[in-house]
C-alpha cells in the first residue's frame, strides 16, 4: 500500500469531515482515543458559557432555567442511540467502578437463590474489584466472584452463576466479545449479563436492546469525548426497571426528591440510579461533546475502525523491520473492538520514543503497546504517518536511548 492510497482512502471517507469538528494538537498523530478522547470544538464555548454564565450568572436559578435537573437523563438518552437503547433506560451518572456497584447488587438481588458473579481474568481490575469488595461485604454466602479465561466463558455458564459480568471489548488485547450469543446463553441458565462498554460505546454498533441485554455501564472519557473524569452512564432494560433496587438510596434517586421526605422511596424509572447531585461541569461537557454524534451513523464509525485497524496491521506486516511486535489482538477484524495491540519486550521504551516523535499510543504492563483508533477524527493519513515513525523508531534503535527507560507513572 503506498502513500497515494493511503490519501485516497482519506479522500473516500464519509466520516472525513468531522475530523474538522475536533481540536487536536498540531504535530501529534493521537491514537490514544481508547483511554482519553479528544476535546471536541463546541465544549470550549460550551463550558465557558456553563462557568460564566450559568453558575456565575444565573446561580441557584439555574437548576430550572438551564435545566440542570434533567442533565443526567438528558445526556442518557443522547447516549442511548450510540448504544442501540431506545428511550428510558440509560442515565448518565458517577462513575463506572460506582455504577457497577448499583447493578451488581441489584442483579443479585434480583437473582437471590445463586451467588456466583461471573468475570473474566483479564477484565478490566476495576470490574473485579468491584465484586471483590461487594463480597467482602455480603460475604461469600451471598456473592462470590469466579473469573475464567474468556474462551472458557460459554462453558462456565451453569446454574449456580447469578450474574454474567463481561466487558464487550477486552482493554488490553482488544478481544469483542459476542453480546447477542453470550447474553442468550447466559439467559437459558436464568443468568442476568452487565455489560461493560468502556470500549464499545462509540467505538462499534452496540445493539442493547436487540441482544435483549439487562444491565450496562460505560464511560464518558474515551470514545464519547466527554474529557478527563466524564460522568459514567448506566443502562437497565425497562423491564427490569419496576423490579429493581439499587443500593445507593441517594436523594436524587428518590421519586420525589424536593418533597425531601424523611423515607427513602425510589423512582420506578431510571432515574433511581442517580445518587447524589450530578457533577454539573462535566455532564455539561459531555452533554456538548455528544452532539458529534448527531448526524453520525455507527455502522460507518465500525466501517472505518476495521478499516483503520487493517490499514495499520498490513503497513506493519509488510514491514520486515517490525517483525518483533506481535499482535495480541484478535487477528480477525471481526473479533476485535477499535484498537491493536502487539506484544514487544521493549514496549515501553517504544511508546515513549513514540510519544517525544509525536505518535501518541499507550503502553500496558507488562509490555503491550496499544493504538487506538477513533473514527471520528483518526484519518488514515494517522495510520501512515503513525507506522512510518514506528519504522523510524525501530530501525533507528532510538528507542534504547536511556531517556526512555523512566520509570511508569501513569499511563
Ligand atoms: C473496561 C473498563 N471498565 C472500567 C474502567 C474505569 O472505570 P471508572 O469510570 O470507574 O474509572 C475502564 C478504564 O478506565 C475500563 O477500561
Ligand atoms: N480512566 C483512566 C484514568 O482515570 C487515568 C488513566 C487512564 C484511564 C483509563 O481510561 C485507562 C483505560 N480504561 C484503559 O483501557 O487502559
Amino acid at each position: 500500500m503506498n502513500f497515494d492510497e493511503i490519501i485516497a482512502l482519506d479522500k473516500a471517507d464519509p466520516l472525513a469531515q468531522k475530523r474538522l469538528e475536533f481540536d487536536l494538537p498540531v504535530n501529534t498523530i493521537y491514537l490514544d482515543g481508547n483511554s482519553l478522547g479528544a476535546l471536541p470544538k463546541s465544549v470550549k464555548s460550551k463550558v465557558a458559557e456553563v462557568v460564566s454564565q450559568q453558575w456565575g450568572n444565573d446561580l441557584i436559578k439555574s437548576w430550572n432555567s438551564h435545566n440542570w435537573i434533567d442533565l443526567p437523563i438528558r445526556v442518557g438518552e443522547k447516549i442511548a442511540p450510540i448504544i442501540g437503547a431506545a428511550k428510558g433506560q440509560v442515565i448518565c451518572c458517577d462513575s463506572i467502578s460506582v455504577n457497577l456497584f448499583k447493578l451488581l447488587c441489584s442483579a443479585l438481588t434480583l437473582n437471590s437463590e445463586r451467588t456466583v458473579v461471573l468475570s473474566t481474568k483479564d477484565n478490566f481490575p476495576t470490574d473485579l474489584y468491584m465484586v471483590q469488595g461487594l463480597s467482602d461485604l455480603l460475604g461469600p454466602d451471598l456473592c462470590q466472584l469466579q473469573m475464567v479465561e474468556e474462551q472458557d466463558i460459554e462453558q462456565s455458564l451453569n446454574e449456580s452463576v447469578a450474574v454474567l459480568l463481561l466487558t464487550q471489548v477486552n482493554f488490553r488485547t482488544g478481544n469483542l466479545l459476542d453480546m447477542a450469543k453470550l447474553t442468550k446463553l447466559a439467559h437459558e441458565k436464568g443468568i442476568l449479563v452487565i455489560w461493560d462498554l468502556a470500549h464499545s460505546a462509540g467505538a462499534l454498533s452496540v445493539e442493547l436492546d436487540k441482544c435483549e441485554a439487562d444491565f450496562a455501564v460505560g464511560c464518558g472519557y474515551k470514545y464519547l469525548n466527554g474529557g478527563p473524569g466524564s460522568p459514567a452512564f448506566v443502562y437497565v432494560a425497562k423491564r427490569h426497571q419496576y423490579a429493581i433496587k439499587q443500593p445507593l438510596s441517594g436523594w436524587m434517586g428518590h421519586s420525589k426528591p424536593f418533597a425531601f421526605n424523611p423515607e427513602y422511596q425510589a423512582a420506578s424509572n431510571i432515574n433511581q440510579f442517580q445518587c447524589g447531585t450530578p457533577s454539573v461541569i462535566s455532564m455539561s461537557v459531555l452533554d456538548a461533546a455528544l452532539d458529534v454524534w448527531q448526524d453520525v451513523d455507527m455502522l460507518q464509525i465500525r466501517t472505518k475502525s476495521v478499516e483503520l485497524a487493517e490499514v495499520f496491521l498490513q503497513l506493519i506486516q509488510g514491514n520486515e523491520c517490525l517483525h518483533d511486535l506481535l499482535l495480541c489482538s484478535p487477528k480477525l477484524a471481526e473479533q476485535r473492538g477499535s484498537q491493536l495491540a502487539f506484544s514487544h519486550h521493549d514496549a515501553f521504551a517504544i511508546c515513549q520514543a513514540l510519544i517525544e516523535k509525536g505518535v501518541v499510543a499507550d503502553f500496558r504492563a507488562p509490555n503491550i503497546i496499544r493504538f487506538g483508533f477513533t473514527p471520528l477524527y483518526t484519518s488514515f493519513e494517522d495510520v501512515w504517518r503513525a507506522v512510518t515513525t514506528l519504522t523510524n523508531i525501530v530501525e533507528s534503535g532510538f528507542y534504547k536511548e536511556q531517556r526512555f527507560n523512566i520509570t511508569l507513572k501513569v499511563t
